[in-house]
């Protein structure tokens, strides 16, 4: 309980007084309740279907003592309300079974973010621990950095020191901020008016998408999160459209964001998805 910010305490006593309203028992010990609301967050998993639609959260004993790993050597799936652990590499005997708790698919900083705020936790898994190093600043820079203008480059890119832009660090070409943020915020602009179109217009919503992929291809690495998020809602859209080709064709384009650097274990849940597909 000593790792959980204010916010989330309150939110616990919160909960603790709402289930003594309803139970109304005479001795309920409040402080007991959010004890165990704080362990429910750090033991339970979200249940998905086979296309990852999230469906409610389940505490699973066994499934509870498995560490996290940013670098994990086993996926958590659902068959129904059965839990299933399935290794996505050979795991030597002796070695522990690893699963992760969050998006693997993002910098260290943003995991290292997401498991403190979910789980409590400062993660100490061998990806995390190379926080700040040379490795892990070429992974961030691919996966959340720039796109190399340079003719076929495909550099990665880190701010130049004069604060003039991003330099590739391949063929050292700079790329000027002001364009960057311009693009940037036409994407923005993009994003704010396909959150509404997309319950009400698929077809107008795919269509918007489209022109964010566009530049985003402009703006980003091709291996980049940005990217490859647009496209899955593309997928998605395209999905329940019953256009099961183009489905494909973009099921296929998010590929390449999981392969980069370590994000191997999502590729088994992509693979899953595509043959819920087809
Ligand atoms: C679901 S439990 C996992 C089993 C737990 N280690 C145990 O002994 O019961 C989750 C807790 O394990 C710890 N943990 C899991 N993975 C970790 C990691 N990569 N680095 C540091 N602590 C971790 C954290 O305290 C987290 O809240």
């Amino acid at each position: 309980m000593s790792d959980i910010d204010e916010k989330q305490m309150i939110l616990y006593a919160q909960m603790a007084n709402l289930v003594s309203l309803i139970l109304q028992w005479p001795d309920i010990n409040l402080k007991e309740i959010a004890e165990n609301f704080s362990k429910l967050a750090c033991n339970a998993h979200t249940v998905c279907d086979g296309e990852l639609r999230p469906l409610g959260t389940g505490l699973y004993p066994v499934i509870s003592i498995i560490n996290h790993s940013c670098l994990p050597n086993a996926v958590l799936v659902f068959e129904g309300r059965t839990a299933v652990v399935r290794a996505i590499q050979h795991i030597p005997i002796g070695s522990e079974v690893m699963i992760s708790y969050i998006e693997t698919a993002g910098n260290t900083m943003t995991r290292q973010k997401a498991l403190i705020e979910q789980y409590f936790f400062n993660c100490a898994c061998p990806r995390c621990v190379k926080m700040g190093q040379s490795d892990d600043v070429i992974e961030s820079a691919i996966l959340e950095g720039y796109r190399c203008k340079g003719e076929g480059c495909n550099g990665f890119m880190l701010r130049d020191s004069d604060d003039k832009g991003f330099i590739c660090q391949k063929c050292g070409l700079l790329r000027d901020k002001e364009e960057v943020r311009q693009i940037a915020n036409e994407i923005k602009t993009l994003s704010n008016k396909v959150e509404n179109l997309a319950a009400s217009d698929r077809q107008k919503a795919v269509h918007t998408y489209k022109e964010i992929e566009d530049l985003q291809m402009n703006l980003f690495h091709s291996h980049s999160i940005n990217l490859m998020r647009t496209r899955e809602a593309i997928l998605k859209i395209l999905m329940e459209l019953c256009e099961w080709q183009e489905a494909l064709a973009y099921c296929r384009l998010t590929v390449p964001a999981y392969e980069s650097g370590s994000i191997k274990s999502k590729l088994l849940l992509c693979s899953e998805h595509q043959q819920n597909i087809f």
